[in-house]
């Protein structure tokens, strides 16, 4: 069984409109809301798959209810551990050419006893699982080594570790099998720009030599860089169209625990449901609408780095309002 961890999980909202005016009354053309965080998606995606996954999440406030009733209808098995403050809604403003514009609230922090109840639900759970996922930001004020935490609460049980910023630096210390840095967070980690291939390649061996034991980087257009102890593989995807790119990077980290193969079929298999995603908007996706090709092979390290258009997801700060 696969669990996954998402200590600041989101309903998402996207918003599908002809073009997004700051500053301007923008009319939607439909909208659509779904159970999110990095590792639900993870989960939902594996789930939909029929892989045996199950999550956690802390669970507080209307949005909170909101969420733990869209799980249940999905068939999810989730652990809920309730919370005092109330969840957040992220809002993805999403327009035809695939540009998306993100607002991720900040989340709600969750106190000692709040991040012990989650680790505890983990705990109960882990002697049935094979991989422990953990994703996510953190809430404003909640410890920013929750995410090690988690990973050392877990004992002998491989943990990946898909987070950004504090609690990714946190994380790591933790040592976790498996980490998912997309190149602005590897960049930030190691505290450097990443232009080619063979930065990304050095990134992930600077990660490694601290104890991590492997890193999948996924590099959007310039598809994902696997590093472990056997060496530096790359898959890239041609595809024709991007419909959204949220929730990208989870579809491919799903995409890697699915496969059974070896290690050049699930870097092919994540290249592929990562692609699927960025081809359909929202963060609900089927693997097997992916129309394109993905090919795999030793990772060139003179190969440039795209300028990444969609850009990084931009994060508003701002205190919640109910803890
Ligand atoms: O704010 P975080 O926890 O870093 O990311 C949350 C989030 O942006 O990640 C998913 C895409 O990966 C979205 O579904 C969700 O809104």
């Amino acid at each position: 069984m696969i669990l996954t961890v998402t200590p600041n999980p989101s309903v998402d909202r996207t918003v599908f409109l002809d073009r997004t005016v700051l500053g301007s009354v923008n009319r939607a053309d439909h909208a659509q809301s779904e159970p999110s965080g990095k590792g639900v998606n993870v989960a939902i995606a594996l789930h939909s798959q029929g892989r045996v996954v199950e999550a956690v999440v802390p669970v507080g406030g209307h949005v909170g209810a909101q969420l733990a009733s869209m799980l249940e209808a999905s068939g999810l098995p989730t652990s809920i551990v309730p919370i005092s403050g109330e969840l957040r809604s992220n809002i993805s403003l999403t327009e035809p050419s695939g540009r998306v514009t993100k607002i991720n609230e900040a989340g709600p922090r969750l106190s000692e006893s709040e991040c012990d109840a989650l680790i505890d639900a983990i705990t109960r759970r882990v002697p049935a699982a094979t991989v422990v996922v953990t994703a996510g930001s953190l809430g404003a004020g909640t410890p920013v080594d929750l995410h090690a935490r988690i990973a050392r609460a877990c004992g002998d049980l491989p943990v990946v570790l898909d987070s950004s910023g504090e609690p990714l630096r946190a994380g790591i210390t933790a040592q976790p099998a498996l980490i998912k840095p997309n190149v602005h967070e590897l960049a930030e980690l190691v505290g450097g720009e990443l232009h080619t291939v063979g930065d990304v390649i050095d990134a992930a061996q600077q990660i490694r030599a601290t104890g991590v034991g492997a890193v999948l980087a996924s590099l959007g257009a310039d598809g994902a860089v696997l590093v472990d102890a056997d060496g530096a593989l790359q898959a890239v995807a041609d595809i024709d169209r991007v419909a959204s790119t949220v929730g990208a990077g989870d579809a491919l980290l799903a995409g890697f625990l699915c496969s059974d193969g070896d290690r050049i079929d699930r870097l092919v298999s994540a290249v592929r449901w990562g692609s699927a995603a960025v081809q359909t908007a929202g963060t609900l996706f089927d693997p097997d609408d992916f129309t394109g090709s993905v090919a795999a092979g030793a990772a060139d390290p003179r190969r440039p780095l795209h300028d990444d258009e969609l850009g990084p997801a931009t994060r508003v700060r701002q205190p919640s309002t109910n803890n």
